[in-house]
């Protein structure tokens, strides 16, 4: 399967990185506004090529994207230590404005992964420029915030983070919402199994992990400038669902009616295939995780209102 990458930074060369270690792609096209990055990021990406799947990976133009059956647009700018994602919006917006149509001339066919922030509505806004159906165009959304969550539940319940079954919905911001009342730790609830494990998640505990999961992108900017490889990891485990039609179930973000609110984007866990998202499963929720997830789909639907086309 032939996939474009367009905005080799750090995000986007993650996640050409990781296809090529989990040999999600047959191909990979890192195109950039700066093409000596997108050169040298690919050349330094093909180098792992040995140590991975048997994946061509290749600097180019848009016309090179023709073929691709999954374009990731991870092109744009991130956010400075202490600024929000939604802070974001107006310069990648006019940044999307030039890319989308570049994309959709020369591969209208294919399923576009969103991963510049704030990614939800950059997805919404990818959905109406492209013109493409909802199911064809997919936002990261939460698949990271998700990662984290489930990994904070697993080093907290000394279980491996694949064996939890946890999800972070609505925004991948400030806004999300951690449902805790559908977490499983296995098949039992994790507030079971940390009893039975004699280490129950008391309200600290809990806190705890709520702020490892919705401050984990400010604490690793502030230390790092960015973060890649959990994004880069995660844009590579959609791109897997889709090549393989695995009918996966992540949390990414597409348009849809979300707890009443109506033609929004942003996460639920949906199932996701070759035909990109065909169906969405909402957890069950306490009364105040849905009002939450409610809060955040509205604050999404008000925020890309806003944003003139
Ligand atoms: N969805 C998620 O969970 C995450 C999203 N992000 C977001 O991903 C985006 C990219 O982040 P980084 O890779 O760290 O930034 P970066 O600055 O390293 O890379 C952005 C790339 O986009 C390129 N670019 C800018 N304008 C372009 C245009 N018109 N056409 C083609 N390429 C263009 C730049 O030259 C640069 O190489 C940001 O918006 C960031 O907030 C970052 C981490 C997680
Ligand atoms: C930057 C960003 O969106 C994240 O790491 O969650």
């Amino acid at each position: 399967m032939k996939v474009g990458i367009v905005g080799a930074g750090m995000v986007g060369s993650a996640a050409g990185f990781a296809l090529v270690l989990r040999g999600a792609a047959s191909r990979v096209v890192l195109v950039d506004i700066d093409p000596a990055r997108a050169r040298a990021e690919a050349e330094d990406i093909a180098h792992a090529v040995p140590f991975g799947g048997a994946v061509s990976v290749m600097a180019g133009g848009y016309d090179d994207l023709a073929g691709c059956r999954v374009v990731i647009l991870s092109c744009g700018v991130g956010q400075k230590p202490g600024e929000t994602r939604l802070e974001l919006l107006g310069r990648n917006a006019e940044v999307f404005r030039s890319v989308v149509g570049e994309v959709m001339r020369v591969c209208p066919d294919a399923i576009l992964l969103v991963a510049s922030n704030p990614v939800d509505i950059m997805g919404q806004i990818t959905a109406r420029l492209s013109g493409l159906p909802a199911a064809r165009v997919i936002g990261s959304g939460t698949i990271l915030d998700t990662a984290r969550f489930r990994w904070l539940l697993g080093r907290q319940l000394g279980i491996a983070p694949r064996s939890v079954h946890a999800y972070v919905l609505g925004e991948h911001g400030d806004s999300e919402v951690l449902a805790w009342s559908a977490a499983r730790a296995g098949s039992v609830s994790v507030e079971s199994f940390a009893e039975q494990m004699g280490a129950p998640l008391t309200s600290e505990v809990r806190e705890r992990i709520d702020t490892g999961v919705r401050r984990a992108a400010y604490t690793i900017i502030e230390g790092k400038g960015a973060t890649w490889y959990g994004i880069g990891a995660g844009l590579a485990r959609i791109v897997s669902a889709i090549g393989a039609d695995e009918q996966a179930v992540l949390t990414v973000s597409t348009v849809s009616d979300v707890e009443g609110v109506r033609d929004v984007a942003c996460s639920v866990p949906r199932v996701v295939g070759a035909e990109g998202v065909t169906a969405a499963l909402v957890p069950d929720l306490s009364s105040e995780e849905r009002d939450g997830l409610r809060a955040s789909a509205e604050l999404l639907k008000e925020t890309v209102e806003s944003v003139p086309l």
